[in-house]
């Protein structure tokens, strides 16, 4: 019997994503860049997919007529063309759910590394700017403790990001989305609008994919509504915030601090105005860097392929 052929991307998979897949396919591991892509691509069946690169048209018409499964090793697809892989009759299936813990992990160290400002603090050691004599006043933080956190998107990891905070003695939890959610009435969080949860939070935390719709919703506007003591935490997309408008936020403080995990663009150059700003800790997109964490991504995106390519759901279908 002729076996599935998989092309993989890229050389980093933790190993139970490759093991996983040779019980039953012929796969070749490729590098993650555009040419490697290319020349490894046609003819084969499935494709997993771990990569930042955009897989577009160009990419699916070398693959060919024989692809009929695609996985991604993330939550996240915005890279991704779904119609296109949709008009194509491909299955394609993603990572949700698995990363949650790690990701909401991440929002909780930005959230409080941000609001007690961890960067300035770093770099007033670095160049000697603790003195004996900096005072009872000297970086001053904003407390978790008796705040209103507002949740831009209660999904899986937004609701794993208000859980851990609850520990903090939060004492308001707010939320916006599409909706109101059954599991944000039963964890105690309240539903308002987004202006109102931009006007009434303390800690603002985005975990909404990055669609048309939160396309750099996080605008001068939005800043200009939040507190002057508001913390903003991003640890989706950096392209729902309009960055130059966070900057000048940042600079001007309209806002607090920024704790972000996400930016644009990625990886963000060393010589960024971003790394420049004292009240904005940065983060390489690590929210679902936890060997466990990217060892189960690897299984479930495995299995989506192998289930897929033998006839069957998806464990986490998208389309
Ligand atoms: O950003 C990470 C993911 O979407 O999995």
């Amino acid at each position: 019997m002729t076996k599935f052929k998989v092309l993989m991307i890229s050389t980093t998979i933790p190993e139970i994503g490759l093991r996983l897949l040779k019980t039953e396919c012929d796969v070749v591991v490729s590098e993650g860049n555009k040419n490697a892509i290319l020349q490894n691509i046609e003819g084969v069946d499935a494709l997993f997919w771990w990569s930042k690169l955009k897989l577009d048209k160009e990419i699916l018409d070398k693959a060919g007529p024989k692809l009929r499964v695609i996985g991604t090793m993330s939550a996240g697809y915005d890279n991704i063309d779904v119609e296109e892989i949709k008009k194509r009759g491909i299955k394609f299936g993603n990572t949700p759910n698995v990363l949650n813990d790690a990701v909401a992990d991440t929002a909780v160290l930005l959230t409080l590394a941000a609001s007690r400002r961890f960067t300035e603090g770093r770099q007033a050691i670095e160049r000697c700017l603790w003195k004996h004599e900096s005072g009872a006043q000297w970086l001053l933080g904003q407390d978790i403790t008796g705040s209103t956190v507002g949740i831009v998107g209660l999904g899986g990891i937004g609701l794993a990001i208000a859980k851990r905070l609850k520990c903090f003695n939060v004492a308001k939890f707010v939320y916006t989305g599409h909706r109101e959610k059954p599991e944000g009435k039963i964890f105690g969080a309240e539903f308002v609008s987004l202006d109102e949860l931009l006007k009434i939070s303390d800690f603002v935390i985005a975990s909404v994919p990055l669609t048309k719709e939160t396309d750099q919703m996080f605008n001068a506007e939005a800043f200009a509504k939040m507190k002057k003591t508001a913390v903003f935490v991003n640890i989706s997309r950096g392209g729902i915030v309009n960055q130059p408008d966070l900057i000048v936020a940042l600079k001007q403080n309209k806002i607090f601090a920024a704790g972000l995990d996400v930016m644009t663009p990625e990886p963000l150059p060393s010589d960024h105005e971003l790394l420049k700003l004292p009240n904005c800790v940065l983060m390489p997109h690590l929210g679902s860097a936890t060997e466990k964490t990217r060892s189960k991504m690897a299984e479930l995106t495995a299995n989506n392929i192998l289930k897929a390519l033998n006839g069957e759901p998806m464990l986490a279908p998208v389309v």
